[in-house]
């Protein structure tokens, strides 16, 4: 069947027709210009608590590859920033291109990188992920920038991991691994309300995106792009360039957590 994706026939300029929404006034990802981002002193710091018990397995869904975690508690949460109430941890993924010079979502005055993490919470308010993810303030996905540097250790164990799932719907164990050692020393970042940048594009996400990128290495960028959109035994098709475009700001305002 003729599901989404990113390619000529079913890529991000195509979402409209079967997700109206994409066409909507809240949606992501953007791009962030430093100077139409004022400092908000009413924003509060992020507070991310991570339990690395939580993290279950590593998946290729044939979009991208996520890590989900056993989110049944208020074990590995999101509080503070932007957000009131606590958000739970469900899922991360990496959005990438086909070479270094493109990948990110999000863009910083026009600026793109080869690469985007999303850490992906809920908000506990809501009794379940999906009945949050249809809520205005439903999601919050913090949003990391990867930049071209030494060799990132903290994601080569997750790189190692891939090698297993290379190929659509595969799955397997990814347990005691600790996201934050995936964040940057600094927790600077803007925030604005948007969406999910895939189908089904919905409109429920808080979006906090870290100013201070990570770094990762041309050799592992050239192992996310090992991956396969396609499964076994189908055509091979290399998962790279699975980034949706900057979307139209249409009035938002984007706030910054620093000055
Ligand atoms: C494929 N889409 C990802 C998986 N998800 C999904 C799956 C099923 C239903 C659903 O909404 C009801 C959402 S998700 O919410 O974990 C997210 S968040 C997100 S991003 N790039 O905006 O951070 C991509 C995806
Ligand atoms: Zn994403």
């Amino acid at each position: 069947s003729h599901g989404w994706g990113y390619g000529p026939t079913n890529g991000p300029e195509k979402w409209c027709d079967g997700f109206p929404i994409a066409n909507g006034p809240r949606q992501s990802p953007i791009d962030v210009v430093p100077g139409q981002a004022p400092h908000d002193p009413a924003l509060k710091p992020l507070k991310l608590k991570y339990d690395p018990a939580t993290s279950q397995s590593i998946l290729n869904n044939g979009h991208s590859f996520q890590v989900d975690f056993l989110d049944e508690a208020d074990k590995s949460t999101l509080t503070g920033g932007p957000i009131s109430g606590t958000y739970r941890l469900r899922q991360f993924h990496f959005h990438w291109g086909a070479s270094d010079d493109r990948g990110s979502e999000h863009t910083v005055a026009g600026t793109k990188f080869p690469c985007e993490l999303h850490l992906v919470h809920w908000n506990t308010k809501y009794p379940s992920f999906g009945d949050a993810a249809g809520q205005p303030d439903g999601l919050a996905v913090v949003g990391v920038f990867l930049k071209i540097g030494s060799a990132n250790p903290s994601l080569q164990k997750i790189l190692d991991a891939v090698e297993s799932i290379k190929f659509k719907g595969k799955q397997t164990t990814f347990a005691g691994f600790d996201p934050k050692i995936l964040l940057p020393p600094s927790l600077d970042y803007w925030t604005y309300d948007g969406s999910l940048t895939t189908p089904p594009l919905l409109e429920s996400v808080t979006w906090i995106v870290l100013r201070q990128p990570i770094s990762v290495s041309p050799a592992q960028m050239a192992q996310f792009r090992s991956l396969m959109f396609s499964g076994e035994g189908e055509a091979a098709c290399c998962m790279q360039d699975n980034y949706r475009p900057p979307q139209p700001l249409k009035g938002r305002k984007v706030r910054a957590s620093f000055k």
